[in-house]
């Protein structure tokens, strides 16, 4: 399928769960949709839900809703790509990521605000890749500073949990773990949090103009603490049962703020500083750029790719 996207379902808040959070609780389910974008399929059926004030959340599970896909073989491109294509403009994502640092425990929550990315060169990174139109995204601040403070704005929902209100991530390319050579490495480059998932989502959803932010749950504290064993699948997951529930906990407390600045007023503060932020990303004049990569990108950006053809 190239260019026109049939799904456009005014979805405008999407979520994507990581490992451990493969569905939403307390709000009720009023669609799957199976989406079909130019850059293939995500992950997995797209659930929309009805919050309790009527407004339409797609919840997307990253790995799979049976966690099938490794972090080096997502199709982050679809993910994005068909969030959008829903209609969402903020994406709130959820990640497991191990603790790089003391004070980060193990069930604490951390809202990263940079990220090191250590992925190898395999992934597919940029929509306009093989399209024959060059863009580049503005990526110095990968993450929505406003979308991390209105999150950080409710941790008080979860007292059980330390939600820390910045930090740097590290996003390493597995799917086997860091050597304790590794982690005290990325501990010496300043690096809070460590996980495999954050490039490219973080990246495709700027390309795409999205909102983005990423709450990092802390599950483990990776390989470089000389006196614990090295991070394991099994504590990973033993953790997250507790971390799933205090992320569905906090989600519902933040929807209504998220909610207000996703539909009330959707030229609001949140959203304004990606909204349209590709539109001088663009090297070649449209007349220069591929007609065929033109009606690719249309499915996701329609206002710049729309009319030349
Ligand atoms: C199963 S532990 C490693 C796995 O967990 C994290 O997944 P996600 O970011 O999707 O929550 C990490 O990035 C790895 O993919
Ligand atoms: N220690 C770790 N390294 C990479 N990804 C992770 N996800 C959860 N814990 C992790």
């Amino acid at each position: 399928m190239t260019g026109v996207n049939t799904y456009f379902r005014d979805v405008r808040i999407g979520v994507i769960g990581g490992t451990g959070l493969y569905s939403l609780d307390g709000l009720d389910v009023v669609e799957t949709v199976d989406v079909e974008t130019p850059w293939g399929r995500p992950s997995g059926p797209i659930t929309i839900a009805a919050s309790p004030r009527g407004h339409r959340i797609a919840f997307l599970a990253r790995h799979g809703p049976s966690h099938h896909v490794l972090p080096s073989e997502v199709n982050y491109r679809a993910n994005i790509a068909a969030l959008k294509a829903l209609g969402a403009q903020v994406v709130l994502a959820f990640s497991a990521v191990g603790s790089l640092r003391e004070e980060i425990r193990p069930g604490d929550f951390v809202l990263i605000d940079q990220i090191i990315d250590r992925t190898k060169g395999g992934r597919a990174d940029s929509f306009f890749t093989g399209t024959g139109v060059t863009a580049h995204a503005s990526f110095g601040e990968p993450v929505s500073a406003g979308l991390r403070a209105l999150v950080a704005r409710h941790a008080a929902a979860v007292p059980a949990i330390a939600v820390h209100g910045s930090g740097t991530s590290v996003c390493m390319e597995g799917p086997a773990f860091s050597t304790r050579a590794e982690s005290n490495l990325y501990r010496a480059w300043g690096a809070s949090v460590i996980n495999m998932t954050n490039i490219p989502e973080a990246k495709l959803a700027r390309e795409a103009e999205l909102t983005y932010a990423v709450v990092c749950m802390a599950t483990d504290y990776d390989a470089w603490r000389e006196a614990a064993e090295p991070v394991t699948v099994a504590e990973v997951m033993k953790t997250m049962k507790v971390n799933a529930a205090n992320a569905k906990a906090l989600l519902l407390a933040v929807l209504p703020d998220l909610e207000q600045a996703a539909y009330a007023d959707p030229a609001a503060a949140l959203t304004a500083p990606e909204a349209g932020s590709m539109q001088y990303a663009f090297q070649q004049p449209p007349e220069k750029q591929s007609a065929a990569g033109r009606k690719q990108l249309r499915f996701l950006f329609p206002q710049y790719f729309g009319a030349a053809e």
